[in-house]
């Protein structure tokens, strides 16, 4: 298999995306981890910049040991005398000098002629050799320029003593067929181009980044430009972690590969994203939260049968624990008996089923259904008191400068349906009147207390009362999303359980077996 190189420019590059700003402790802590992921080539910024950015690369050029650490010049000599001071004390330095080569920019930009482009590369890469037995030369805009001049161009490059050639598609404009024709035809008419390694430096603009990067592998290149999780100018860079799984997972169809450490790619993608400030997309591929994470019954299913059914490499192979199940309103009984069994349920069919509707009902409610939302709705619904009312429909008016009021509508064991209204010192105190009403049972409210038994927005209210009948007292206990309606639940439930308890004596919280 053929080794392609990968060069990052997750330090150049990528801090040339709005809003990142690296410093010097925060880019040899991720030049460090690019080392650990096996990354051959570290672009560690522009040194001309500002002094800020050449002691950066400094810093990062005396502490990798095991890697090339590049920076970036214009080609102007004052630009490759600040990188030569900034990698000199590397264990293998190396100069990445460009210049721009398309009509546009040409025209507008350098206000250069063809020839006077051709003089400056040159000029720059002579001026180089002085301090740099490797130079990496990229022709700024390779992508938008006439192939007969990058051809021309590439040559200059080699002849002068460039070491490596980059064709830039500076602003995302090519698609995989462009690129890929751009290394065939350089492979193929360019003088001496055995002598170096061709790289490839694609940008996103049209979310063809990584697919450009691979039809240029597929076409000859030997080196990958690009950042981790992709952050750069504008839409931004290659993913690297993309370029390197793709070779792996594809291997008999690229026979190619890179050589870094894949277990470290899920650890250096969190390192970037917290030191840049970037947020990792939930949907980005390879390190995404949900790269790995499946929330349909069909496709939980079939993870749970023969996880290659939905996953085409495994998480634990770049360092994410383990796929991710994720329980909402998609989802089916095989991934949600599965769940109360990893929190440790034992149920019945006939219990799984009950609870299974139970979950639907809250999964429509929240988008995230938790552990702990599970657990209250187990621990709720699996306590078997025979329900004589059954909460139909609560309807609740209230505003600040009027006395609240409730109608409630309720089932009966025997098939009835009873409505009653009244008003209260507050909402809740306006439902309780009207169950009571409802269910004609004198009770006392002893005790009400709610808390939320998850997180967020959305979260599961739980209510717990106590209700006394004479010498009677039961708890009650009701959960929902809304917590007038858990109210109402806890009322009701500690009713139907007072009803049970005169009918049988002491208390049972049997038919749940908890482990
Ligand atoms: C595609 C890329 O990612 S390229 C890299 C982008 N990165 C950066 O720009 C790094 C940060 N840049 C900077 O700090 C500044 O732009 C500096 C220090 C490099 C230069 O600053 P200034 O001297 O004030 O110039 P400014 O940035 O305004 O303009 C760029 C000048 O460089 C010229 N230039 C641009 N590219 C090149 C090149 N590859 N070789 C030679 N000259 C170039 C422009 O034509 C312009 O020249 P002019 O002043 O004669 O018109
Ligand atoms: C400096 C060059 C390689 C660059 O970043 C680009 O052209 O996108
Ligand atoms: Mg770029």
């Amino acid at each position: 298999m053929r080794k392609i190189y990968l060069f990052d420019t997750t330090l150049r590059d990528g801090e040339q995306s709005p809003g990142v700003n690296l410093n010097t402790q925060e880019k040899v802590e991720i030049a460090l981890q690019l080392e650990k992921l096996g990354i051959d080539r570290i672009e560690a910024g522009f040194p001309a910049a500002s002094p800020g950015d050449l002691a950066g690369v400094n810093a990062v050029a005396r502490a990798v040991k095991n890697a090339t650490i590049i920076g970036l010049a214009r080609s102007r000599e004052k630009d490759i005398d600040a990188v030569w001071e900034a990698v000199k004390d590397a264990q293998d330095p190396c100069l990445h000098v460009f210049i721009a080569t398309s009509p546009i920019h040409r025209k507008h930009k350098l206000r250069m002629e063809k020839h006077q482009v051709l003089e400056a590369a040159e000029a720059a890469i002579k001026y180089a050799k002085k301090y740099f037995s490797k130079i990496e030369f990229s022709a700024e805009d390779a992508g938008r320029t006439e192939l007969d001049f990058l051809c021309e161009v590439t040559e200059l490059a080699i002849r002068t003593g460039a070491t490596v050639v980059n064709i830039p598609d500076t602003v995302g404009y090519m698609t995989p067929l462009e690129y890929g024709n751009i290394f065939k035809t350089l492979k193929e008419n360019v003088p001496g181009i055995e002598k170096i390694q061709l790289s490839a430096h694609c940008h996103d603009d049209l979310g063809l980044a990584t697919a450009n990067a691979l039809a240029a592998i597929a076409n000859g290149a030997d080196q990958i430009e690009g950042t981790i999780n992709g952050i750069g100018e504008r839409a931004g860079n290659t993913s690297l972690e993309e370029v390197a799984m793709a070779l792996e997972t594809r291997k008999e169809l690229f026979q190619a590969k890179t050589t870094i450490t894949y277990g470290e790619i899920y650890r250096t993608s969190r390192l970037v994203s917290k030191l840049t400030g970037m947020v990792v997309p939930g949907n980005k591929a390879i390190v995404g939260a949900n790269a790995f994470a499946h929330e349909s019954g069909i496709h939980q299913d079939g993870m749970l049968k023969e996880k290659t059914t939905y996953e085409i490499m495994s998480p634990e192979m770049i360092g994410v624990k383990e796929s991710k199940l994720v329980l909402g309103k998609h989802s089916g009984r095989h991934a949600f008996r599965e769940k109360l069994s990893d929190l440790g349920y034992e149920l019945s069919e006939e219990q799984v089923n009950t609870a299974f509707g139970k979950f639907k009902e809250l999964a429509d409610k929240k988008k995230d259904v938790s552990d702990e939302d599970l657990m209250a709705l187990i621990e709720e619904k699996l306590i078997t008191t025979p329900e004589v009312f059954v909460l139909d429909t609560i309807q609740v008016a209230y505003g600040n400068q009027s006395v609240p009021s409730a109608t409630i509508r309720l089932h009966t064991i025997e098939g009835g349906v009873l409505e009653e209204a009244a008003i209260g010192n507050g909402s809740v105190d306006a439902i309780y009147k009207a169950i009571d009403k409802a269910t004609k049972e004198e009770v006392e409210l002893d005790d009400y207390s709610i808390k939320s038994v998850s997180h967020g927005k959305d979260a599961l209210g739980e209510v717990h009362v106590v209700l006394k009948q004479g010498d009677f007292s039961v708890q009650g206990r009701g959960i929902s999303t809304d917590i007038l309606e858990a109210s109402a639940k806890a009322y009701l439930d500690a009713v139907n359980r007072l009803i049970d308890k005169r009918k049988t004596g002491p208390s049972r919280r049997d038919n749940l077996s908890l482990i």
